[in-house]
């Protein structure tokens, strides 16, 4: 689904049902800006009436019959607007910044945990080749799309600042007001013109500091291989550039931000200047040029008040208003994105899949990663009937974790078929494909947590006993108990870091509680020690027969014992067969058979295709 107007329908999506809110929230602030308006009105009209004695007393759209006559009743007056009007336009001003930020905090927490779902459910290709994309739309982008409703605040604000201003000087005096209208159009040029040349000095400022954050964090990830290869200098050398690069575009940028403060202050200062100079020769010798009106002090005196109110509003929407709206336009293009592949993901309404043999076909299948010049798999038929053990072998990049992968529907076939107990798994739901299929990679995740919860991942139910069971079968009851504080012991960053081998065996633990028909091992105990794999198999064999197992390996010990083996070869099965009659048939298994045993003869042929890194592995 593609979306012409990505700001719309975010907007449309998350902020309208706030909308009363968001409108609500403004029109209080907008209140709260006329009644700031009134002091410097009622200033100016004391000042002639009150104090000057040169007119009577009038507020503008006040009926005179409202005005007390005495000094006294009119002080009284004065008195009482001032602190009516503060009293009145903070508490607009509070309540109305309250219901706006609670709309905004309401929308961007409606947009972040709909990003969120959105993205787990997303296809796990969109993820391997998206991730730093997705996470920095799911951290950085919905955090800057607060300067969108910031911006739009800030626009409504300072307009209306301007607006009520404007609106109060026409209706004291028009004459002058369009004189000083000019003020704030010629700071508003200015403030443009210097972001325009401040926003390439702003571009390398932040690929700077991006440059000088990468730095940082490759030498710190990295600092194993820093310290072994003694490279600690030319590392140094290496962040003082990018520091020193920083430091130029950031001093670049002070350079420019002092020269236009004191430009806009000059302005400023001529243009109250300029309105005294105008204003006391208008009160003194008539209005001049071809005005009519005529001017009094108290009348001048608010025209300056409001003319020096309106400096900062004008700068601020000429730059940073534009600036945060255009950062929270930026940022909701990038989000609005995430939610086009909402209606396939979330569409999941197949009928479930029900397993109950484990049968396992693959018919002619064959795969291609979008990238890729040849397809990753060719024509690949496999039947696996109901509780084989399979071990898959190969050459790394021959495809074998792609293989499995389509069995778990992380990628989908571009032809051919799987299918379970006869189903195929295309046109059935993921979600009960994958209650059915357990999958266990190389490098297993582990939540921050227990090894209670973790092991309990998939069933948070699970009883201690349960727990304990499977993590018996996994090989990882024994280093568990060793643990400070056994099953409860926490893991993760704060907590217990445990060893590549132990984070396999949970995972297996995981995969086993879970108890599903057919169980994937993506090389999950290529870090377990050989005495524990055999423990695991083991057990694994002791539940052969209920349940299909495949098992990737590089360690030939571990497929060893499997019904069928299957060696894969450019995207191809080359070899199949039990391990008796693969290394009878000497193709690649038999001489990665000779390589691991150590019966692997001086003459082997290259076409055996042994490399360097598979005998070390
Ligand atoms: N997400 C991906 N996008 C593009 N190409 C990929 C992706 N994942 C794997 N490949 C490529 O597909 C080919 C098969 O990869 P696969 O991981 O299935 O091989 P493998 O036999 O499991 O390798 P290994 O033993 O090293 O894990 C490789 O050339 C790999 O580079």
């Amino acid at each position: 689904m593609q979306i012409s107007n990505p700001i719309r329908h975010l907007l449309w999506r998350f902020a309208e049902p706030h909308s009363r809110q968001f409108v609500g929230g403004c029109v209080l602030l907008l209140s709260a800006l006329v009644l700031q308006r009134i002091p410097a009105l009622v200033i100016g009209v004391a000042l002639d009436a009150l104090l000057l004695n040169s007119q009577t007393f009038t507020l503008p759209l006040v009926p005179n019959s409202w005005i007390p006559e005495s000094t006294p009743g009119q002080t009284t007056l004065v008195v009482s607007v001032l602190v009516g009007a503060l009293i009145g336009e903070s508490a607009f001003r509070w309540y109305g910044t309250l219901i706006y930020e609670k709309a905004t905090l309401e929308t961007l927490h409606d947009v972040r945990t709909s990003a969120f779902e959105t993205a787990m459910s997303l296809p796990l290709l969109v993820h391997q080749t998206e991730d730093r994309d997705l996470l920095s739309v799911l951290n950085d982008d919905v955090d800057n799309l607060e300067d969108l409703f910031d911006g739009a605040r800030a626009a409504v604000l300072y307009s209306g600042e301007l607006i009520s201003a404007f609106a109060f000087m026409i209706l004291l005096n028009w004459n002058l007001a369009l004189v000083v209208a000019l003020l704030p159009i010629t700071v508003a040029f200015t403030a443009r013109y210097y972001a325009s040349v401040l926003e390439p000095r702003y571009d390398t400022v932040r690929s700077t500091v991006g440059g000088l954050n990468t730095r940082l964090r490759d030498a710190i990830n990295g600092i194993r291989t820093v310290k072994a290869l003694v490279r600690e200098e030319r590392e140094a050398d290496r962040v003082t550039g990018a520091s020193g690069e920083y430091k130029r575009s950031a001093w670049s940028v002070l350079k420019l931000r002092a020269i236009y403060n004191r430009v806009s202050w000059l302005l400023a200062a001529v243009g109250v200047w300029g309105l005294f100079g105008l204003g006391s020769y208008w009160i003194l010798t008539g209005p001049p040029v071809t005005f009519t009106q005529s001017l009094t002090a108290g009348t001048l005196l608010t025209f300056i008040m409001y003319t020096f109110s309106l400096m900062d509003p004008t700068r601020k929407l000429a730059v940073d208003v534009l600036d945060k709206i255009e950062s929270g336009q930026a940022s909701s293009r990038r989000i609005a994105p995430l939610f086009w592949h909402d209606a396939s993901a979330a569409c999941d309404d197949a009928p479930e899949l029900t397993v109950t043999d484990g049968h396992v076909e693959y018919t002619a299948v064959t795969f291609s990663y979008d990238d890729a010049e040849t397809p990753t798999l060719d024509g690949i038929s496999l039947d696996v009937p109901p509780g084989d053990f399979v071990g898959i072998v190969g050459h790394s990049g021959a495809g074998k974790s792609t293989l499995l992968k389509l069995l778990l529907r992380f990628h989908e076939p571009d032809t051919g078929e799987v299918r379970i107990d006869s189903q195929p798994i295309s046109e059935h739901s993921l979600e009960s494909l994958r209650e059915h299929v357990g999958y266990v990679s190389q490098d297993p995740f582990l939540f921050p947590g227990t090894v209670h919860e973790n092991i309990a991942y998939a069933n948070p139910d699970a009883s201690r006993e349960e727990v304990v069971d499977s993590s018996r079968r996994a090989g990882a009851h024994e280093f568990v108990s060793d643990l400070p504080e056994s099953y409860d012991t926490e893991l993760g960053e704060r907590g217990t870091t445990l060893s590549g081998g132990q984070r396999q065996r949970l995972a297996i633990a995981r995969a086993l509680l879970a108890d599903p028909e057919i169980l994937v091992f993506d090389e999950a105990t290529s870090h377990v020690d050989t005495e524990t794999e055999v423990e695991i198999q083991r057990q694994l064999q002791a539940e052969a027969g209920d349940r299909t197992v495949f098992a990737i390996a590089h360690r030939l010990s571990t497929v060893r014992p499997a019904d069928q083996i299957v060696v894969l070869n450019d995207g191809q099965i080359t070899e199949h067969g039990t391990h008796e009659e693969l290394v009878k048939h000497d193709g690649i298994y038999a001489t990665l058979w000779a390589v691991q045993t150590g019966k692997f003869a001086a003459d082997a042929t290259p076409e055996a295709g042994v490399s360097d890194s598979e005998v070390s592995r």
